[in-house]
């Protein structure tokens, strides 16, 4: 039997608001304990460096400056929420689960980027890290995304079906597992982000709290039919997408009001999740990810999929820790070169592993280590 892991996995996530932080236990099949969670939010000062740097990553060098004092910030800003975890979690560590922050996301060009110094963060916390775990379903032919299903999967495995996971972070995404246990998923379309960046520049706060801008306002039908027609909501899944793939939304409520416009993102959003083609319609829809926290979309995802729409909680998740769990499972799975993916979830060709070890700070390496050797 495969010895059982302490994990932190970690998430910086396409909200770019922090890192969030969580301990499970784990073999990489089967999930054993949670532990405690965190979240250190970013500086916003970090925030809009790195939110900058997205605008120009497709044509970014990987040497330029800002973008590796940016990379160093953030992983600096990594070490401190282990570190502070750790003290809390007050169990030993054994492996850290790295995803790093996406800037660049374009799997058509076999392209997926995650910024974020595995080397750094080893050195500075004496710990292994798995991180890198995109690029080879990427390489592959995959999308690359989404990765949560496998987790969703194993811990749903006596939930009823069909059931679905949805994740609405900055981009939202769908695990639906049909009554054989087949799985599909893929990115619904915008999640958080749009609104983010609408509310940020219109009342200066970082996000449209509790859905108070889109709630005074109306939603522009015009504009929200012309966003649906969107091509990629004709595409069948799998498929996924980068934070800037309906940047164009933003321009296209430009003239709205304030709170018009935060009214119609978050239709744009809703109505995204409610056209994703899926085989059968899920008893339950079960939310994780920050956008479960605005009532704007519970309320409308609950009106316009006329099914039931829960927080995770209702399973006894934690739908704020949900991504970072999620990354130290599959830093275990990597580990034993376990299947990341799957072809009906990334259009990977075949089930593929994926992950890089890093131990730059560990001296001497533990002799676990080597039961995982693949
Ligand atoms: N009370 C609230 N009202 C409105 N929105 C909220 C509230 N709390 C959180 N959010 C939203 O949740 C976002 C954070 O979500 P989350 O942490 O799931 O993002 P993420 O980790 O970047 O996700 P992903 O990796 O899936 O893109 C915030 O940027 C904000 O938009
Ligand atoms: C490329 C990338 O970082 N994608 C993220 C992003 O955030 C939500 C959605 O888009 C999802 O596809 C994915 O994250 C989750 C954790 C995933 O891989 O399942």
């Amino acid at each position: 039997m495969t010895r059982p892991l302490t994990v932190i996995g970690l998430m910086s996530g396409t909200s770019l608001d922090g890192v969030d932080a969580a301990v499970i236990r784990t073999d990489g099949e089967r999930v054993f304990a949670h532990g405690p969670s965190f979240e250190l939010p970013y500086p916003s000062e970090l925030r809009q460096r790195t939110r900058d740097l997205l605008d120009r990553a497709s044509e970014l060098d990987a040497h330029d400056p800002e973008l590796l004092s940016v990379e160093r910030a953030l992983t600096l800003h990594h070490v401190e929420t282990v570190q502070t975890l750790r003290a809390r979690a007050e169990m030993p560590i054994d492996l850290l689960g790295f995803h790093g922050q996406t800037i660049f996301h374009a799997p058509a060009q076999h392209r997926t980027w995650q910024i974020g110094d595995a080397a750094l963060l080893s050195r500075e916390t004496g710990l292994a890290v798995v991180h890198d775990f995109r690029s080879a379903d990427v390489a592959a032919g995959g999308e690359g995304a989404p990765l949560a299903p496998c987790y969703h999967a194993a811990l749903l495995h006596d939930a009823p079906r069909p059931v679905a996971v949805l994740n609405i972070g900055g981009v939202a995404n769908v695990t639906f597992i049909d009554r054989d246990g087949t799985i599909i998923a893929c990115d619904t379309g915008p999640g958080n982000a749009l609104l983010d960046d609408w509310a940020l520049r219109h009342t200066g706060r970082s996000c449209d709290v509790n859905g108070n801008l889109a709630r005074a306002g109306r939603v522009d039908r015009d504009i929200l039919e012309r966003l649906l027609a969107h091509p990629y909501f004709q595409r069948p899944a799998p498929k996924s997408l980068d934070r800037l793939s309906f940047a164009m939304a933003l321009d296209a409520v430009r003239n709205l009001s304030p709170e018009d416009g935060a009214a119609t993102l978050t239709a744009f959003t809703v109505q995204a999740i409610a056209r994703t083609s899926l085989p059968h319609r899920p008893e339950v829809w079960f939310v994780c990810g920050g956008g479960r926290h605005n009532p704007m979309f519970m309320e409308g995802l609950r009106h316009t999929l006329q099914a039931s729409v829960e927080p995770v909680e209702a399973l006894g998740w934690n739908g704020d820790a949900l991504e970072a769990e999620c990354f130290g499972y599959l830093a275990v799975r990597a580990l034993r070169g376990l299947p990341l993916s799957s072809p009906l979830i990334t259009g990977a060709p075949s089930s593929i592993s994926g992950g890089r070890l890093t131990c730059s700070g560990l001296h001497p390496i533990p002799q676990w280590l080597g039961d995982f050797e693949r």
